[in-house]
């Protein structure tokens, strides 16, 4: 896969990588991220003045115990949630600076999602589903369809691309939500528990992708999980304490 280059920082991104992460560009950059809940009886400082910088091409782990803020996180930097406090910038563009309508439009342009609960649309086949962020960019169905089926190859999902998720298991379902997260060419890629439903090979097929992808595009990964093996297969595991995340090393 290759980054679209459609504006000047894919078009920097598509030349060839540099080998040293600490060399290529900046996708995501939060400083001084704060998101404090104020609809409880108390406000409750859930992120508390967070760093974190991810390049072009590098895949980072978020680990944490439960509550910790990892879904708190992953909203914030998906544009799905506004910080109280500091700020998010994605390949070069606060998302402050974006009112909703703008910030729509960048999601498609820029980010891929896959969450837990992956919202395929129900009356839409797999191929529909997983074409679906191309359609809305105004690709015609046609071309936007074969896009998607060759991603959906790539999960091991074409001999099911014309059923709907009704007819398809959990596992399989994920895989089209993976499909669809990456058929634009995303410059960043937020995933919760991208593996959760699936079975060891079927890990192991996401993980190659997830390592081709980052190898052949610039495309950055921000995963959050509590599989071990998933975040070990990371570049870096950071985890989130007290508002806060800090950098992981890896197990002896
Ligand atoms: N809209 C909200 N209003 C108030 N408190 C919230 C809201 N959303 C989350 N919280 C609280 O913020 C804290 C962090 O929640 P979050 O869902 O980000 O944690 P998490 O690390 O993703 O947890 P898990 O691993 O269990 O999914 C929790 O204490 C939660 O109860």
């Amino acid at each position: 896969m290759s980054v679209s280059t459609s504006s000047s920082t894919s078009s920097t991104l598509s030349s060839p990588m540099s080998p040293r992460v600490s060399e290529r560009p900046v996708m995501l950059d939060c400083q001084e991220l704060t998101r404090v809940y104020s609809e409880g009886p108390q406000d409750l400082t859930v992120l508390d003045r967070l760093e974190l910088t991810v390049r072009a091409g590098e895949r980072v782990a978020i680990v944490g115990s439960s509550g910790s803020g990892k879904t708190t996180l992953l909203n914030l930097l998906g544009g799905l949630d506004r910080p109280s406090e500091g700020r998010v910038v994605i390949a070069g563009e606060p998302l402050s600076l974006l009112d909703e309508a703008a910030l729509g439009k960048f999601r498609n342009r820029y980010i891929g999602f896959v969450y837990q609960f992956h919202h395929l649309l129900a009356e839409f086949t797999a191929v529909e589903n997983a074409a679906l962020p191309l359609i809305i960019r105004g690709q015609s169905k046609k071309a936007a369809e074969k896009r998607a089926m060759q991603i959906l190859e790539r999960v091991g999902m074409k001999a099911r691309a014309d059923h709907k998720p009704g007819e398809l298991s959990g596992g399989e379902r994920q895989r089209v939500a993976i499909a669809r997260a990456l058929v634009t060419d995303p410059s960043l890629v937020l995933m919760d528990e991208p593996t959760g439903n699936l079975d060891q090979t079927t890990a192991a097929t996401i993980l190659a992708l997830m390592d081709e992808l980052a190898k052949e595009s610039a495309c950055a990964f921000v995963i959050v999980t509590h599989d071990v093996g998933l975040a070990a297969h990371q570049d870096r595991v950071l985890r989130l304490e007290a508002g806060k995340l800090v950098e992981q090393p890896p197990a002896p």
